[in-house]
């Protein structure tokens, strides 16, 4: 047994509070796991099933607080959504331009992206509606959607500084918007084309740097005419004809790219690991983390490589590895925006100093996540320095003191990280708040314990 518990206890920003002490792990790290479906894959399924004719059955939906706020939403508009006990998911949607005006407020918990991309559904459709989370969603900006959204006819009232609670009175004839993204934001691109899809007429959105392109793809898979067009910069530019006939299609979800990301670090770091991971999603524009990974050193090989419902998706084979130091480019941030916490572990315990170059973007995450990931370090002892956007992370070579208290400010991939910081480091490692896991990866300690790492609770 590696970690205790306390009791839960109250807190104002959330009702169940639970902390954890984590020790190093004496053992290493092997067998054969699937991890959560993907948590992007997963909203759009739901919100595109909900706009289309007919039936859709989705297997492999994450079941993580995030997707199940995206579908009470979907619900509350309209949508009739039931899950089997198999685990398969079935929407029967309402077809495009007939979401119902809920009756009541839109709660999108923890979730950027569920927020995000309803905004575009709700600017676009002629009814009124208010969409709040919970705290950490509700410090988050949502003026990046807000801004271009307003320029299809919808009118937005936001909290000061363009914050949750929002109310969307949405335009009944949409304008088509033509946009180019001033921040690499894929939420920020997909709410910009779904507003689009009860547009008449082309909507076009140019990214500088390309960013996961699961809503082009997947809306194709529904029938919508989507095009991307490469710049000779290197970005892209998206166009979707507006109206189109959406028609019910299965989907199937592969497991979690940015879930698998926390078992590979883990079994990269514990000594003599050797772990499988099946059917993980390998879109390009999402394997960031296994490219910094492999220039650091890692033994990561990917097996039985197959396309599923038009994702590429991969057995992956992690052995335990020594880490060199890394300068991660800029533009490969958004391929691994969500992977910087973890990396940030292994580099922690890797031999040298890395940088990551370019990362602003965390700042508005579930926390400010630059900010969260230093103190997480420096707590346990590692040093680090932020150099205007770069984060710089002076490596142990293998011996992380440990011996923080982390706060995790109600962000799921601080939590995780902090765990896996806690099963190498020298010292036990306390975090504050494992309750929001659950977000993304449910059955996270679960899963960890069929590896052998011995966590106490689940
Ligand atoms: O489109 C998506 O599903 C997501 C896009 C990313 O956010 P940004 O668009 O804000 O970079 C990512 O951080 C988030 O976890 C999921
Ligand atoms: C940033 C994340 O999600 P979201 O923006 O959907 O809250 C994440 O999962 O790391």
């Amino acid at each position: 047994m590696n970690m205790s518990m306390t009791q839960p206890v109250s807190s104002p920003s959330h009702p169940v509070v639970r902390s954890l002490r984590v020790c190093r792990l004496g053992t290493a790290l092997t067998g054969t796991v699937a991890v959560p479906g993907d948590k992007s894959i997963s909203h759009r399924a739901l919100m595109f099933s909900a706009l289309a004719e007919g039936e859709t059955r989705i297997v492999g939906l994450l079941e993580g607080e995030d997707v199940l706020r995206t579908a009470q939403a979907m619900r509350a508009l309209g949508a009739r959504i039931t899950r089997e006990n198999d685990g398969r998911w079935h929407v029967h949607g309402c077809g495009l331009g007939a979401l119902h005006e809920p009756a009541d407020v839109l709660d999108m918990g923890n979730s950027g992206t569920a927020a995000r991309l309803l905004s575009g559904l709700l600017a676009s459709h002629g009814i009124m509606s208010v969409m709040t989370g919970d705290a950490s969603l509700r410090r988050r900006p949502m003026k990046r959607v807000m801004d271009p959204l307003a320029a299809t006819g919808a009118t937005f009232l936001a909290r000061e500084g363009g914050r949750l609670p929002l109310a969307i009175k949405g335009s009944a004839t949409p304008a088509p918007l033509t946009y180019r993204l001033p921040v690499a934001s894929a939420q920020v691109k997909s709410a910009v084309l779904l507003a689009g899809l009860n547009a008449q007429g082309q909507t076009q959105v140019e990214e500088p740097v390309p960013t996961r392109d699961h809503t082009e793809n997947m809306l194709r898979h529904f029938g919508a005419h989507v095009t991307v067009e490469e710049t000779p910069e290197g970005g892209r530019i998206v166009r979707l004809e507006g109206k189109p006939r959406l028609i019910a299609r299965d989907v199937t979800v592969p497991g979690d790219p940015s879930s698998a990301a926390f078992v590979l670090v883990a079994a990269l770091l514990v000594p003599g690991s050797d772990v499988i991971m099946t059917n993980v999603g390998l879109n390009p524009l999402r394997t960031g983390l296994f490219t910094t990974l492999r220039e650091m050193g890692a033994r990561l090989d990917v097996t039985n490589e197959r396309t599923e419902g038009g994702e590429p998706v991969g057995d992956l084979r992690v052995q335990a590895s020594s880490l060199q130091a890394v300068d991660v480019p800029a533009d490969r941030a958004a391929s691994m925006i969500d992977e910087y916490p973890i990396l940030a572990v292994a580099a922690a315990y890797a031999t040298g100093i890395s940088r990551f170059r370019g990362v602003e973007e965390l700042r508005v995450k579930e926390s400010d996540r630059l900010a969260s990931t230093v103190a997480l370090l420096e707590k346990n002892g590692v040093r680090t320095k932020v150099d205007g956007n770069d984060l710089i992370i002076y490596g142990t070579q293998g011996a992380i003191p440990g011996g923080g208290v982390v706060e995790t400010h109600m962000d799921h991939r601080l939590a995780m990280s902090a765990s896996v910081l806690g099963l190498v480091a020298e010292n036990p490692v306390d975090i504050d708040d494992t309750v929001f896991i659950d977000t993304s990866f449910p059955g996270y300690f679960a899963l960890f314990n069929n590896l052998g790492a011995g966590f106490a609770a689940a």
